[in-house]
């Protein structure tokens, strides 16, 4: 009855913009990412008899309002699955988030898939990976994608056979160093996909996107790092004229975002350096390398005045062993 997961977040790599369905968070279109590590989310669930109310505590916070709501969604599709007579119960969730959050380095995406397994599992659902990541999806449809780890491919779908997650075999795990440079501005993801469709430039993107995802996959077939991460960037660029052209006008990045474009840019023509930048809804940057430049981008990023870190790939959603449980 009781269950602890933990996960890693999300950088988008063709990144997903806009909701379909907003209720079963189904997108408009299909969406890859590769999961972070270090950072990840650790989510211990239990259904428990005597609990007449869900609650949910989030690094030391209970959740009120849309935050609450988000997860209800995902612990009632559970409920509704699963045979198993507990799952009737009250169930307590807590969970801690290893980074920063609200500052576009994916939380909802760790978040909501280490909540999706962990109560897959205290729920007694001997689900696939790709199921669960229908489970995670009500929450938020980066965690779908979470779920599955690794390089992931969410396709769009309106059902759950169709949208869901899967994995998407690559050499380029290994190597791969995502260094992330912070840049600390709160900002919500909900209402941009929300608004999605209003912008003018939200039909070309659709029109691109579907050449994207193909050249995306072909790329990482092919473990051609230079093509998928030059993808990354222009699709960042892509997503952000999409939302700053929207009736909220959203401009996600900083100054110092722009000062890290720059940077990169230099590093690659001047040094000859696989980088390439690439921002998430936010002012965070991720910086797409390998193992061997990695230092010479983070020192870059601190020369830009931005606190760095040097990241790896993550793997999927995993249950772990109840000595790991958080309450
Ligand atoms: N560990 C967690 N468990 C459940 N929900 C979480 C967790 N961490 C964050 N969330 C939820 O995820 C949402 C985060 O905001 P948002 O929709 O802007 O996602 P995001 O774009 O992934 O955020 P960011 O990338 O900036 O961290 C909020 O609803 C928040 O309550
Ligand atoms: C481009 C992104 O940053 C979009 C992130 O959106 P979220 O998955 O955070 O949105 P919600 O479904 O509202 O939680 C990264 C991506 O998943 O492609």
């Amino acid at each position: 009855m009781k269950a602890t997961a933990k996960a890693h977040p999300i950088q988008g790599i063709v990144k997903y913009h806009g909701m379909r369905d907003e209720q079963l968070r189904m997108p408009y279109h299909d969406s890859i990412s590769v999961c972070t590590a270090p950072s990840h989310t650790k989510t211990t669930v239990e259904f428990d008899f005597e609990r007449e109310e869900d609650t949910y505590i989030v690094d030391g916070e209970e959740l009120e309002g849309r935050a609450k709501e988000r997860v209800d969604d995902v612990v009632d599709y559970v409920r509704k699955t699963s045979d198993a007579p507990h799952a009737v119960y009250g169930v307590k969730l807590e969970s801690e988030n290893s980074f920063p959050t609200n500052v576009g380095l994916g939380s909802s995406a760790s978040g909501f898939a280490a909540a999706a397994m962990a109560l897959a599992k205290a729920a007694e659902l001997e689900w696939s990976r790709p199921e669960i990541s229908t489970i995670a999806r009500r929450g938020s449809a980066s965690a779908a994608r979470a779920v599955t780890g690794g390089f992931s491919h969410l396709y769009d779908g309106l059902n759950d056979e169709d949208c869901r997650s899967e994995r998407i075999e690559t050499d380029l795990e290994g190597d791969l160093r995502i260094v992330i440079g912070l840049v600390p501005s709160y900002k919500e993801t909900e209402q941009a996909h929300k608004e999605a469709a209003d912008s003018h430039m939200f039909q070309a993107r659709m029109a691109h996107i579907h050449e994207q995802i193909a050249e995306a996959r072909d790329a990482l077939r092919e473990g051609e790092f230079d093509r998928t991460f030059e993808l990354a960037e222009h699709d960042s660029l892509s997503l952000a004229a999409t939302t700053m052209t929207g009736p909220a006008g959203w401009v996600y990045w900083q100054p110092a975002t722009l000062r890290v474009f720059n940077a990169v840019r230099e590093l690659r023509s001047e040094e000859n350096i696989p980088a390439y930048f690439s921002t998430d809804t936010g002012a965070s940057v991720y910086v797409n390398t390998t193992d061997e430049h990695a230092e010479r981008v983070k020192e870059t990023l601190e020369d830009c005045g931005v606190t760095a870190a040097i990241w790896q790939v993550g793997g999927p959603a995993r249950v772990l062993d109840e000595s790991e449980a958080l309450f």
